[in-house]
């Protein structure tokens, strides 16, 4: 039997008072790589936003991750996105320090103590992404297809039950946009489930999978032909 990962059922998303999407019905089960897709401004990240805890979820159900996004409180949120890996359109790396301790950083915010572990769990996420043999490096010394590998590595130090990527190739080439893609489909062959939101149609008929689309503010779910 498929295990539940996300469900949404009749939700309304909202940013402040103005709705941005009603009658949302999606599910998304364990291991599927689901996309998000949608002109701009038809809603995308503020659904993710929403699934992250950014948004709060104030009409219809959710849950995410074993979380009721209903009854989340402020002080859940480190904790339902640390069963969460999300990736942005912008890498959102500290540019202060190295790969190495970009990560660190992160497992130490997560409660990591074990130095043994430390390392081994860096190296792993690193090496999944291509970049092991770069974690000395900056972030500014690195290409932003680089960088974003890198913040797919950071998504995965907590094992994730679900990966949200919000517009991950947005701000990177085609050819880029595709290395990046087969590193999330890498991933997800690994059993990891992913969505991602994305305006990239080309990458959608290269790498087909279950498309949801935001349209006239409803979420729906499309079959690839008539993408
Ligand atoms: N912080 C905000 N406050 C108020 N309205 C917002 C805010 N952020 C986005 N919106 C509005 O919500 C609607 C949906 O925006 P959203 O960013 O979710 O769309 P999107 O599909 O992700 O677009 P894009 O592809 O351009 O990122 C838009 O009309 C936008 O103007």
């Amino acid at each position: 039997m498929s295990e539940t990962i996300l469900d949404l059922k009749n939700a309304a998303i909202y940013q402040r008072e103005s709705l941005i999407l009603s009658e949302v019905d999606v599910t998304v089960n364990k291991g599927e790589f689901v996309y998000l897709i949608g002109k701009t401004g038809t809603g995308k990240s503020s659904f993710m936003k929403t699934l992250y805890g950014d948004l709060p979820l104030t009409e219809g159900e959710g849950t995410i991750v074993d979380y009721n996004l209903r009854t989340l409180k402020e002080k859940d949120i480190p904790y339902l996105r640390r069963k969460l890996g999300v990736v942005f359109q912008d890498f959102k790396l500290l540019t202060d320090r190295n790969i190495k301790n970009n990560l660190l950083f992160v497992l130490k915010a997560t409660g990591w103590k074990d130095q043994k572990a430390i390392e081994h769990k860096i190296d792993e996420v690193l090496d999944k992404v291509g970049m092991k043999s770069k974690g000395f490096k900056y972030p500014y010394q690195l290409s932003g297809g680089e960088q974003q590998r890198v913040a797919i590595a950071r998504a995965l130090l907590n094992d994730p039950e679900l990966i949200l990527a919000d517009e991950p190739t947005g701000n990177l080439d085609t050819q880029t946009s595709v290395e990046v893609m087969e590193v999330l489909q890498e991933i997800s062959k690994n059993g990891n489930t992913i969505l991602m939101a994305t305006h990239d149609y080309a990458l959608l008929l290269k790498y087909p999978s279950k498309t949801l689309k935001c349209d006239g503010q409803r979420v729906f779910e499309v079959v690839q032909k008539s993408v």
